[in-house]
């Protein structure tokens, strides 16, 4: 995922003739926080995990981005979705730089005990290099709201009560209203600017989901709203198809109830990973990075491909979508409504002044809009794909502030890259 973050990035690099030192400088994380998580677990036992915490770019803003729960977590994984963070944040222009971080474990092996303790632990390991305008870290895969509320009180036990520390939370501890829909909002609202770009509309619009969790059923749910017929949901147990459209409400429920869409009765059972082969005009992966690969990409029979995850799509299976006419709406402009509604949450807790839902929809949907259109603008000019210009926005925003703030000198020492 790393190498593929920096083709993508030296693809845009190259459109906009960026010397070489410079690419050096934006390409260098800022900082890399490796720990060693140890906690008792239930059986009395001690266990040990590796947390990591990457801050990439911190040239427009305190660096920002999820923490991920998953035993594939390591060093190079984080530095990569730190990496794309940066450009993300740029690419919605809200006030932060990037970064991202995890814990290699399983949530679904711990007891909501342990998780919390190593949760907990973590957070006393980096306190003092998080804090709300230093780094403000997030929800991402296996995290969620409740997991937010224990980050946010045990760096308060440091800091002195610091809701601004992190974003995604529950909302009776100052989290805010449409955070939790925001990620797959924003999803809907980018396919439905594409669409009108191609005069087209949801009416009717097939789509295949892979990943049914906060990203994947939010924007399911949305899309359906708008009149397209989910046919396919794939995730990490199993996956379900109906021709006619799957009843989202219901596949909720379920997957709420056995914690996968695995068996639903409302469909026809498939293997999970079909799902990405499936013949509908649209995929969405909202699961896992590098699942579109050399090895599938001929076989996508969809038309246009959001991508909900971060780093689904090798830069060999970019390459064939491209030659097949397949249309990418890349992940740092598709996934970013997330980080803009956490940019909302922020705003709030600083201000302690609460929004009606009403207004983080509308500010959401606009800042959305906004961004694909100047995605599509830069990529009609310099006649690129849209990922490729997504990437020329992001990294000139970031350029510009950096030098600006002449950010550059922190990390002379790897003007050599
Ligand atoms: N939560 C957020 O606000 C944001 C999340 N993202 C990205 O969206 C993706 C999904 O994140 P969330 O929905 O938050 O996670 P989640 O933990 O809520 O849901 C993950 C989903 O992926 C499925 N999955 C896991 N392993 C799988 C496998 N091997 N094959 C198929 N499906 C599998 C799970 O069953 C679940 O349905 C991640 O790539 C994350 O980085 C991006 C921007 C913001
Ligand atoms: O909401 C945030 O701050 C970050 C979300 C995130 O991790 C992402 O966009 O990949």
């Amino acid at each position: 995922m790393l190498e593929a973050s920096h083709v993508y990035f030296h693809q845009a690099a190259d459109v906009l003739e960026l010397p070489k030192h410079l690419r050096g400088i934006l390409l260098a994380p800022f900082r890399v926080i490796k720990v060693v998580v140890v906690t008792e677990g239930d059986d009395g036992k001690l266990k040990h995990h590796h947390g990591f915490r990457v801050q990439h770019n911190r040239a427009r803003g305190p660096m920002k981005g999820g923490l991920r729960y998953h035993p594939t977590v390591d060093e190079e994984e984080s530095t990569a979705l730190a990496n794309l963070m940066t450009w993300k944040t740029a690419v919605v222009d809200v006030p932060f730089g990037g970064a991202k971080g995890g814990i290699d474990c399983d949530p679904h092996q711990l007891s909501e005990k342990e998780l919390d303790n190593i949760t907990r632990t973590f957070v006393g390991q980096v306190q003092d290099v998080i804090g709300p305008t230093l780094d403000i870290p997030a929800p991402d895969l296996n995290s969620n709201a409740k997991v937010m509320g224990w980050i946010m009180d045990e760096y308060s036990k440091f800091a002195g009560f610091s809701p601004a520390v992190v974003t995604g939370k529950p909302l009776h501890l100052f989290g805010a209203e449409g955070r939790e829909e925001a990620t797959g909002r924003g999803v809907m609202v980018v396919l439905e600017e594409a669409l009108k770009d191609q005069k087209r509309s949801f009416e009717g619009l097939t789509v295949a989901l892979q990943g049914f969790g906060n990203v994947g059923s939010f924007a399911a749910r949305l899309m359906a709203e708008k009149g397209a017929k989910i046919v396919a949901v794939g995730d990490h147990a199993g996956g379900v198809s109906n021709a006619e459209g799957l009843a989202i409400d219901s596949l909720l429920d379920w997957a709420r109830r056995h914690g996968t869409v695995n068996e639903f009765p409302g469909g026809d059972a498939f293997k999970s990973d079909d799902v990405l082969t499936w013949d509908a005009d649209v995929l969405i992966p909202a699961a896992l990075g590098n699942v579109l690969t050399g090895d599938n990409a001929s076989d996508v029979r969809a038309k246009i491909i959001v991508e909900a995850a971060n780093g689904p799509t090798t830069p060999e299976a970019d390459h064939i979508f491209k030659q097949r006419g397949i249309l990418v709406i890349p992940d740092i402009l598709a996934n970013a409504g997330g980080v803009t509604a956490s940019y909302f949450e922020w705003a709030q807790n600083i201000q302690q002044f609460r929004w009606e839902l009403d207004r983080s929809r509308a500010e959401l949907t606009r800042i959305m809009q906004k961004a694909y259109r100047a995605v599509a603008e830069i990529s009609r000019r310099y006649q690129v794909d849209l990922r490729t210009a997504a990437f020329v926005l992001g990294i000139r925003r970031v350029g510009e502030a950096a030098i600006s703030r002449r950010c550059y000198t922190e990390v002379n020492h790897l003007s050599a890259l």
